[in-house]
């Protein structure tokens, strides 16, 4: 059912397995295939409030998704569907309170709950006052999460990277579980550490020892093993990967990794379902194969000149399942 009431339920953040926010990738295809292959909760890519508030909720038919469209567009910038309700976390960036809860409450019904972005590192999310620029205004944090905490009938979260030393990070965490959010995700690398610096686990461990609300912990889970292993360390009540699940969602399975050209295909396949932005899920592919096989090969190539889902589907030989998929929608109408 679309948008029916979940008001008060929380999102149970104890032993979990938890799909990271990432833009231009964590759309519903790889959402619901992580799910799929055994994440419990998906977070959605960053989405700014400034954009989310150009956007009004659509209930899409033909797909059976609620699609938040920018107005007087065709521009999906979320979709999500009634089957990930329970477990669909929205990010969102913001530097405002009162700008954060409007753009919010256009979600809020259709999601598990709501994230704040507080580790983006980026320069446009800095300049902005947003993401990690948001790791030095406590008070600003404070504004932001209890404002939403005290408007929003869904849970809320935030997401922070490590400050410059574990005093000072569990000195946030301790201020930001003040604020009665319902779990804080901890990235272990600080925001001038690039990917391939080792995440500190021992400063993640740090910030669970401090507070007594759950705790995601977050860096470099790239098997299912490594669940165990980061929680082990940490003592975290849950655990998020982000790369690892990008170059192969189906780490999450307790059975083990499938091959990556195999999940390849399903998320080819989810994303023609789902009818994904073009530009998501050619970001995605790609970077699946830089990371296992190399982009210069005639596949990488041929996925750089595709226009649509379409010419997808024929590169991969899927082009049955693509039509199929189409005459489906089609009775459907
Ligand atoms: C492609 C990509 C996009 C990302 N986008 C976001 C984002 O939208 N929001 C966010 O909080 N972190 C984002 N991140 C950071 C990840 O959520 C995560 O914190 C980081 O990659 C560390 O986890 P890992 O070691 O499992 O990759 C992104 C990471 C990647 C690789």
């Amino acid at each position: 059912m679309y948008g029916s009431s979940i008001a008060g339920m929380e999102i149970d953040y104890r032993n979990k397995l938890v799909l990271a926010p990432m833009v231009r990738v964590g759309t519903l295809p790889l959402r619901m295939l992580a799910a799929e292959y055994g994440a419990d909760i998906t977070y959605g890519e960053e989405i700014i409030d400034h954009k989310l508030l150009k956007c009004e909720r659509r209930i899409n038919d033909v797909l059976g998704t609620v699609d938040v469209v920018e107005k007087g567009t065709e521009s999906v910038v979320f979709r999500t569907c009634p089957e990930e309700r329970s477990r669909v976390v929205f990010q969102m960036g913001t530097s405002d309170a009162v700008r954060a809860l409007r753009a919010a409450q256009i979600v809020c019904m259709d999601v598990a709950a709501v994230d704040i972005n507080m580790g983006c590192p980026k320069a446009f999310s800095i300049s902005g006052g947003m993401g990690a620029a948001l790791l030095s205004k406590p008070e600003l944090i404070q504004d932001i999460l209890t404002t939403l905490k005290r408007n929003l009938d869904v849970p809320v979260t935030c997401k922070i990277r490590l400050l410059q030393s574990p005093k000072e990070t569990v000195e946030l965490a301790r201020r930001i579980e003040k604020t009665g959010v319902s779990a804080l995700a901890v990235h272990g690398r600080k925001v001038a550490d690039r990917p391939r610096d080792p995440a500190k686990w021992s400063e993640i461990a740090d910030v669970v020892a401090a507070v007594s609300i759950p705790v995601i912990a977050n860096g470099d889970v790239f098997e299912y093993e490594d669940f165990k292993r980061i929680r082990v360390a940490t003592g975290a009540s849950s655990v998020m990967a982000a790369r690892g699940a990008l170059w192969n969602a189906s780490m999450f399975s307790p059975k083990g990794k499938l091959p990556w050209e195999d999940v390849k295909i399903e998320y080819l396949k989810k994303s023609i379902l789902w009818d994904n932005d073009m530009k998501s899920t050619k970001y995605t592919l790609k970077e699946m194969i830089a990371h296992y096989s190399c982009l210069e090969l005639p596949e990488g190539k041929a996925i750089n000149k595709s226009d649509t889902l379409a010419d997808l589907a024929r590169l991969y030989e899927e082009d049955k399942y693509y039509e199929h998929v189409n005459k489906s929608r089609g009775r459907s109408r």
